[in-house]
């Protein structure tokens, strides 16, 4: 997980984001369910969908945009969408675009190049990315220990572009190691910043290169906490494995391939436990 400035998108268009992401959740609950998720679609307003594996009391709300976000927005919003979805799609817009120089940034220092992964499309631009724009709101919690914003996880993804409202933290990332540094650190809301997060499929591209993080988000009491997040993954029947050119004989891959649908059926069943089960070789340590 990193921080990344200087990325090119406007901040008015962030910012306009937010307060779409902040009309959004304030709207009337009738009114938000009115675009509920329906219990087999991926899109809508709902509960985050992990909430079944944590025994905490969940503290959040959560929206998620697949596409086109017009038919849920005039549910939401009959009169004046138009505003709203504009902001949404030029988001969306400038989000994939980000993901996929993200991408190369990071595979190209491992060495890879354009012609080593043929589901990045003739372009190298990743046109059949799958792609969900999930909007996260944590209202403030009056016993904020008893409750988490978002349970444990990592992102089943190729990666997210998370944007935090600056005006609370919440975001954690699970630090490993053996020291007492070991433990859960907040990530800070950095003005004009993306947080970057790794997915499971680079860890299982890069072969374990990039490692995907264990990340919650925890709630606080004053302060309603929103964050937008861009989930980027690769096409849907792709066959995503370790990439031939980081192997070698002292570099077996470690985990089998996958699509990202066959994926998503594992993660459902085996949350946290989902990479592990792909598992080729078992870990040195
Ligand atoms: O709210 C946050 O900062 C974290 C969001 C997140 O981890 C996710 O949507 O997968
Ligand atoms: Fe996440």
């Amino acid at each position: 997980m990193f921080q990344a400035t200087n990325h090119g998108v406007p901040q008015n268009l962030v910012d306009d984001m937010e307060s779409t992401v902040r009309s959004l959740f304030s709207l009337p609950p009738q009114q938000k369910l009115k675009a509920a998720r329906l219990p087999d679609g991926i899109s809508g307003y709902g509960f985050h969908r992990i909430s079944a594996f944590c025994e905490k009391l969940m503290w959040s709300e959560s929206f998620t945009i697949v596409g086109s976000p017009l038919q849920h927005f005039c549910q939401l919003w009959p009169q004046d969408h138009t505003k709203f979805c504009c902001v949404t799609e030029e988001y969306e817009k400038e989000m994939k675009r980000l993901a996929a120089r993200l991408m190369w940034l990071m595979l190209g220092s491992l060495g890879i190049s354009k012609e080593d992964i043929k589901w990045a499309g003739p372009r190298g631009e990743f046109e059949d990315a799958s792609a969900a724009l999930q909007l996260n709101s944590y209202p403030a919690c009056p016993d904020p220990d008893r409750t988490m914003g978002l349970a444990q996880h990592t992102d089943s993804n190729l990666l997210s572009i998370i944007h935090q409202s600056a005006k609370a933290s919440g975001l954690q990332v699970f630090r490993e190691g053996k020291d007492e540094g070991r433990g859960w650190l907040m990530v800070p809301p950095v003005p004009g910043a993306f947080v970057i997060n790794v997915g499971d499929f680079i860890h299982i591209l890069s072969n374990g290169l990039y490692q995907t993080p264990l990340h919650r988000a925890v709630v606080n009491r004053s302060q309603h906490r929103v964050s937008v997040a861009y989930l980027y993954g690769p096409p849907e029947n792709a066959q995503v494995s370790p990439l031939s050119k980081l192997l070698g004989p002292s570099c077996p891959p470690l985990y089998a391939p996958v699509t990202w649908n066959e994926y998503l059926g594992t993660k459902a069943k085996l949350n946290n436990k989902a990479l592990q089960s792909l598992r080729l070789n078992a870990p040195l340590n």
